[in-house]
């Protein structure tokens, strides 16, 4: 059988830059939250919410070797260009397959753009620069400010992973708000380009259903229906679904894609869901899914990494808007990171997280880069490969999120005009808290261990293979306990402690790299010790 395959398109961008008219230039059909729609998006001429709209096409022939499709339905996501705004832009990226980053041609790269563009690396696979207005530009040197710009934007998106993304020029709307009846240019270039740029996505019918409503609204006679994507698994007319932040379940009565009745919407699906009749105002966004599949979690572990064009530091015990879904609350943030036994986890997976193992406490996130590689201590880089690390977040409100999901951090207290980036660090759930109260089931079981430092002197070798070495406990310590603790030499060598010497607080270090026979080592190193005392030797002479 044949059918249609629905494909996101997030249509992001700085305000004003003309995503609303490039929206409605493109769909074919409007959904019942589009085009600005709201009343207040209308009377104050801005995006306050997301729109969604639709148009479809044959399928590409790289698709069709998928088989069961022979349409291709794009569904533009309209997100808001204001800063204000960015929890429900942020809501909006994490439903899309692709995204449009809208730019006036005649402003370039403006600070929303910049921050869309960041959330695009976060969250999307693919995108489309769509350089918007081009009718604005003086007709003698339209094409070589065109390409000015396509030149510029390459060269932005050269330090991004989207350094082969189409750039198209259009006008959305020429003419701008007083011109009727002006068509778009640019359109059918645009379309073509949009459907070489799709690839399959992930739909899958397996796993539990889990649905983002992004709008609630009740039809009399009906019931209520709540509007949104798919974001796993499957549906069917007459299953049951929860609504966890209403605790409440219901029935499905009926379904619609884009106004056409379905029986089933699968991942990636935008649909309307009618249930059985209850408040619209009581979920105005949030999660449904299937029964009793969703934690509500007042604390989490996550994987995290760090924004590098978030310019403060990202430091443990700090608080951070914390957006999970459509939801943004507040949250405490502990960060840790490289295992205790010294075995960095570079292996990329991020869900690699144990929480029986020994994890390093650190006072800040650092970016994509090992602990030790950001304390400047010439220890070895892993290559590319960011050291996994990790935050506990306490948050200030329960939060119903789905298994996995994204999870961003960010500073919208920001003056939005301040023009720098809000967006500090992103990762994906890895452990849900669900005790109400506090994460007390959690944290006796999360070994996060802070590093201390302490120097001591080295007294004097004692053979090959060790040192004896003082100042660094007390003379009462009890140095049984310090066994096997690592010693650093300021010569560079490696080593552990083997115990106490003597009762004055001095003790035994052997240094690694001796057991490895590698002498050679050790009788340049007793060399240089030796030259080291002879020049403090000669300084003693000299002073006295
Ligand atoms: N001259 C000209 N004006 C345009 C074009 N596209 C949009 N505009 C105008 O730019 C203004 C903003 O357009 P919108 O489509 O509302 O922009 P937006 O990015 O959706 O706005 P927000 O969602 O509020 O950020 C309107 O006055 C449009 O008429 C274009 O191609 N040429």
């Amino acid at each position: 059988m044949q059918g249609t395959l629905n494909f996101n398109v997030g249509v992001l961008g700085h305000i004003d830059s003309g995503k609303t008219s490039l929206t409605k230039a493109l769909s074919t059909v409007a959904s019942t939250a589009s085009f600005d729609k709201n009343p207040q998006s209308r009377e104050r001429g801005i995006t306050l919410d997301l729109g969604f709209s639709s148009f479809t096409v044959d399928i590409p022939e790289h698709l069709r070797q998928h088989g069961s499709y022979d349409k291709l339905q794009f569904t533009l996501v309209d997100c808001p260009g204001h800063a204000s705004l960015i929890r429900t832009i942020i809501g909006g990226a994490q439903i899309i397959d692709l995204m449009m980053l809208v730019v006036d041609v005649t402003k370039g790269i403006q600070t929303q753009t910049a921050e869309c563009l960041l959330l695009g690396e976060i969250t999307c696979e693919k995108m489309v620069v769509v350089l918007n207005k081009i009718d604005l530009l003086p007709e003698d040197k339209r094409q070589s400010a065109i390409e000015k710009m396509s030149k510029k934007f390459q060269k932005t998106l050269e330090a991004t992973r989207f350094h082969d993304a189409p750039i198209i020029p259009v006008a959305a709307k020429p003419g701008g708000p007083e011109a009727q009846g002006k068509e778009a240019e640019g359109m059918v270039k645009l379309i073509d380009i949009l459907k070489a740029c799709t690839y399959k996505p992930q739909r899958v019918e397996t796993g539990p259903f889990i649905f983002a409503v992004d709008h609630c609204f009740s039809i009399r006679g009906q019931g209520t229906v709540m509007t949104g994507t798919v974001l796993s698994g499957r549906v069917v007319v007459n299953d049951t679904v929860e609504i966890p932040s209403m605790k409440m379940t219901k029935k499905v009565k009926a379904m619609q894609m884009f106004r056409q009745p379905v029986e089933k919407a699968i991942q990636g699906d935008r649909v309307g869901i009618c249930v059985t009749q209850f408040d619209p105002k009581l979920l105005e966004r949030g999660l449904v899914s299937s029964v009793g599949v969703l934690p509500t979690i007042t604390a989490a572990i996550i994987s995290v990494q760090k924004i590098k064009y978030f310019k403060g530091p990202v430091a443990t015990k700090s608080k951070f808007h914390i957006t999970m879904g459509h939801e943004t609350v507040m949250g405490k943030v502990s960060f840790f990171g490289q295992k205790r036994d010294g075995v960095e986890d570079t292996s990329g997976a991020e869900n690699n997280f144990n929480l029986g193992e020994e994890y390093i406490y650190q006072e800040e996130l650092h970016i994509g880069k090992s602990v030790n590689e950001s304390k400047n201590d010439n220890s070895e880089v892993v290559a590319n490969k960011p050291v996994r690390q990790y935050a506990l977040i306490m948050l200030e409100k329960p939060v119903t999120c789905a298994p996995h999901c994204l999870v961003i951090g960010s500073k919208l207290d920001t003056d939005i005009h301040a023009n720098v980036c809000r967006l500090s660090f992103h990762g994906h759930l890895l452990l849900p808290v669900t005790d109400p109260k506090y994460p007390e089931t959690l944290l006796p079981n999360l070994k996060v261990y802070k590093i201390k430092q302490k120097e001591g002197l080295v007294e004097r070798i004692a053979d090959d293979y060790s040192v004896i070495g003082k100042s660094l406990f007390k003379k009462e310590s009890n140095i049984q306990l310090f066994v096997g603790l690592k010693v650093k030499l300021s010569t560079g060598e490696d080593g552990v402690i083997e115990g106490g010497f003597g009762q004055s607080g001095k003790f035994k270090m052997v240094c690694f790299k001796v057991r490895n026979k590698n002498c050679l080592q050790v009788v340049k190193r007793k060399e240089r010790l030796l030259q080291k005392k002879q020049v403090r030797n000669q300084m003693v002479e000299k002073n006295q």
